[in-house]
């Protein structure tokens, strides 16, 4: 399998990192385009692919194409290489609140789209794609596709409204994650703990609380409940959490996300 992707900056970075990190493809196997000659310059540095200021090579040739923009890019790079697009190519799009029916729209009848979500932890291979193919997708080449997606992590197919919300739970809260790594950290440091140390310390807390959840199946409250000691010091820290509002700012963050990306 040959693919290319239009657009290598953060995300799509992390998603060819991730794919060659398992080695499901090799580096020749993937091209990429960017903006400027020196972040092509970069991005071949940095992950060995070849890597241009034209479009339209990123895209010919490929077997499957990732159209990896911001979302108000989208439009322009469309128009620049749908000439280029043959029908039997599979166009995965990771842009943000682009529909398929906008994107089906902007490429014209009878192409094989499929919209995903994907998220940056893919460059460690523990990313999450939500998935959502249209009706020009196969069974095959959804299955193909999906293969290629959990290179990187785990992918699963949701309704497109779905896809929103994936944008957000996933997409989004790896950066709220970093902060509350962060702002645990500094609270540690504050109490005397080395920096490097206290972002270990923490991170590894986060990494193995979220597998206790993935692994346990058990609810999110029972396993709080198992560290909170009766009159222990953990309960001390979840009453500043609750009197700081910490559940209803995570949870409207979440829906501030979803918001923006209707927006989109
Ligand atoms: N960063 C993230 O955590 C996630 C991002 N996404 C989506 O991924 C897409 C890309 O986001 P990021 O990688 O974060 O953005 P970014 O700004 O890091 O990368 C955008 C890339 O597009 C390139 N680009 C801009 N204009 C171009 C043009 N006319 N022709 C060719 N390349 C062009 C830039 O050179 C850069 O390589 C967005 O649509 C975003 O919604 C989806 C999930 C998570
Ligand atoms: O902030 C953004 O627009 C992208 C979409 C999901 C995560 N990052």
């Amino acid at each position: 399998m040959k693919i290319g992707f239009v657009g290598c900056g953060n995300m799509a970075t992390a998603i060819i990192g991730g794919i060659l990190e398992k080695g499901i493809l090799k580096k020749e196997d993937i091209k990429a385009s960017t903006k400027t000659e020196n972040s092509a310059k970069k991005v071949q540095e940095t992950l060995g692919i070849e890597c241009t200021t034209d479009n339209k090579k990123a895209v010919q040739d490929a077997d499957v194409i990732f159209l990896a923009v911001k979302p108000q890019f989208c439009e322009e790079v469309i128009q620049e290489i749908k000439s280029e697009i043959k029908s039997e190519q599979v166009i995965i799009s990771i842009a943000a609140g682009k529909k398929l029916e906008w994107l089906e729209a902007q490429f014209g009848a009878g192409h094989k789209i499929i919209r995903t979500m994907p998220n940056t932890p893919a460059l460690v291979g523990e990313g999450i794609t939500g998935v959502c193919p249209n009706k020009e997708v196969t069974e095959r080449e959804l299955e193909d596709a999906l293969v290629l997606l959990r290179s990187f992590g785990r992918a699963d197919t949701v309704t497109e409204k779905i896809l929103d919300v994936v944008g957000a739970v996933s997409g989004s809260s790896p950066a709220f994650v970093f902060m509350f790594i962060e702002a645990m950290a500094d609270g540690a440091v504050a109490e005397g703990m080395p920096r490097k140390q206290a972002y270990e310390f923490a991170a590894q807390a986060v990494y193995g609380s979220a597998k206790m959840v993935l692994e346990t199946g058990m609810h999110p409250g029972e396993l709080k409940d198992m560290v909170c000691s009766p009159a222990g010091t953990t309960i001390e820290g979840v009453g500043v959490l609750e009197e700081r509002g910490m559940r209803s700012a995570v949870s409207e963050s979440i829906r501030a996300c979803v918001k923006k990306t209707k927006q989109l």
